[in-house]
């Protein structure tokens, strides 16, 4: 079972970053600028029709009369042109998968967990394309694209060996003339919106408990990260029937209005969502219309305590490990630092040293320890923060700019004497930017690690035993205790407030797509 571990280290290759274009044997027509991305695609199978990468539907690979860019954060060049699928094209994915729904619904689980772990076994296959073509889209670096293609195959693994296992209860002891049963149901179509910062394993943590629980799905990926999207669904092909797993893509004048007609629609019965607050209370109230089963896994704003009798070393490795993997742009990276005086001085110029070392650059380059965030606003976003932060007397002790030239660059940085009603601490950035404040009263750190809208993620440092008191105060659904990389597919991973709805992964993952149905036997004579 994987472990995701951290991938902080130095990518370990460089893939070569010649500017060539490939020319896919069938069409001859360009798809894409990147030569190691173009490698990939071919690879992977994510080959052009009409000059654009196509989304499948109903197992067929399909094009549409307009595309969308997709670019490379690092140098702003576009990589390829995708299918850019509407309200038309969601509508007929939802029926290619209720289509497909009554025939998968009855496969013996069995089968459905043998072509998971097909699907599982071809994803680890083609690691390198698969990881090559998300630092492409969404500019991680090489090494943690790598190990995110681990994590995303320990979900379909999961998820494999979950489906024989679903299974109901008898109660034959509650009355002499009937026999009390339930079966557990595959709810029926099911629609996930993904985000761009994980573009493989949060699709895979969504899809896979739901075909596993009998559910074909209809995706709607990042528009940011649509290749690795449709990559995954290539490697499916074959391994799961036509209707199973349905990729739309979609640009960001589209999003929403795809997204309506997947809220809109009485076919679709569970919706699993994860990215923004923002974008996730509006599809829950959207929702609600057709009452669907609805999954949020929504945004962070994570907090990391140090206590007073912290060891310094596992603290800096707790908070390297969560703040600056993927330069900040995790749900569950810790933002808000509270270190208790006594070792604040030590811990930020500790915290600073390495975050100082971190290399800028390309994902696919080797040496890089950070490479872009996904946008230039994302940049502007981490600029803004740390200058309020400084005007509300907090003193930049490492980074705080955007460095020169192409690509959203945006430095390691780490603030101290941040204010509690700064926005760099209140709002989560989604930077590699760490808000430091000190505390003197564990009381006083629990009671601002609790407030705010964020109930994702949160982080304790400290001698085991205090810790762990300090632990069990904390209002989120995960807690890392002396450890800054935590995720693992056998955990739930969800949080409380408005951090979202549901767990994802873990013993009960497969529940958000499942019907519990009571049937009563009745009329015996016992
Ligand atoms: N809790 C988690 O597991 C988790 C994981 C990753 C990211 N996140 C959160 O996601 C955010 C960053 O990701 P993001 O920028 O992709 O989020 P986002 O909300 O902007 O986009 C997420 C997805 O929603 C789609 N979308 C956007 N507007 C939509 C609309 N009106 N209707 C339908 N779909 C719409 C996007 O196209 C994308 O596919 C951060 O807040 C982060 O904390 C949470
Ligand atoms: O940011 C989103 C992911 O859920 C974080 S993790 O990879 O699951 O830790």
């Amino acid at each position: 079972m994987v472990v995701f571990a951290q991938a902080l280290l130095i990518a370990r290759s460089a893939v070569p970053r010649a500017k060539h274009t490939l020319r896919a044997a069938s069409s001859g027509r360009q798809l894409c600028a990147d030569a190691a991305t173009a490698e990939s695609l071919a690879v992977l199978g994510v080959l052009p029709m009409n000059g654009a990468a196509p989304y499948v539907a109903g197992g067929r690979w399909r094009s549409t009369p307009n595309t969308f860019a997709v670019t490379d954060p690092a140098t702003d060049d576009v990589l390829a042109q995708v299918a850019d699928c509407g309200p038309q094209e969601a509508e007929a994915a939802i029926q290619d998968a209720q289509n497909a729904f009554e025939s998968w619904a009855r496969t013996p689980a069995r089968t459905r967990s043998d072509a998971l772990r097909a699907w599982h076994d071809a994803i680890l296959a083609h690691a390198e394309p698969l990881a090559t073509v998300a630092t492409a889209e969404c500019g991680k670096p090489l090494a943690e694209a790598r190990a995110e293609v681990a994590y995303a195959a320990s979900f379909v693994e999961w998820f494999a060996e979950e489906a024989p296992r679903v299974a109901g209860e008898v109660k034959s002891n509650v009355a002499q003339d009937r026999r009390l049963l339930t079966v557990r149901q595959p709810v029926g179509v099911a629609a996930a919106i993904t985000p761009w910062n994980f573009p493989l394993a949060m699709i895979t943590r969504k899809v896979a408990p739901a075909i596993a629980a009998g559910c074909p799905v209809v995706v709607k990926p990042s528009e940011y990260t649509p290749l690795t999207a449709l990559a995954l669904a290539r490697l499916a092909d074959g391994l799961l029937p036509p209707g199973v797993l349905n990729v739309i893509p979609a640009s960001r004048q589209n999003a929403q209005p795809v997204g309506e007609v997947l809220c809109d629609s009485d076919v679709v019965r569970a919706l699993s969502f994860t990215g923004s607050t923002a974008v996730g209370k509006w599809l829950y109230s959207r929702c609600a219309s057709t009452v669907k089963k609805l999954g949020l896994e929504l945004g962070g704003n994570a907090p990391m305590i140090v206590l007073k009798s912290a060891d310094l070393d596992t603290a800096v490795r707790a908070a390297m490990a969560s703040k600056y993997r993927y330069g900040g742009q995790t749900c569950v990276c810790a933002d808000r630092f509270l270190v208790h005086e006594a070792v604040v001085d030590a811990f930020v110029e500790r915290l600073a040293a390495e975050a100082s070392a971190l290399k800028l650059g390309h994902g696919l380059d080797a040496g890089t320890g950070i490479g872009p965030l996904i946008d230039e606003a994302a940049t502007f976003k981490c600029q803004e923060r740390v200058k309020g932060a400084v005007r509300a007397g907090g003193r930049v002790v490492c980074g705080g700019n955007k460095p020169p030239g192409p690509g959203s660059f945006f430095e390691p940085t780490v603030v101290r004497d941040v204010a509690i009603d700064s926005e760099l601490w209140q709002l989560e950035t989604f930077g590699p930017v760490a808000g430091v404040a000190a505390f003197s009263d564990d009381a006083e750190a629990v009671r601002l690690a609790n407030e705010g809208p964020a109930g994702l993620a949160a982080y304790v440092c400290g001698e085991l035993g205090h810790a762990w008191a300090v632990a069990e105060r904390l209002d989120f659904g995960i807690v890392g205790v002396n450890e800054g990389a935590v995720s693992h597919a056998a955990m739930p991973f969800g949080g409380t407030k408005e951090s979202g709805l549901g767990r994802e992964g873990g013993n009960h993952g497969i529940d958000e797509y499942l019907e519990d149905k009571y049937l009563c036997l009745g009329g015996l004579d016992m």
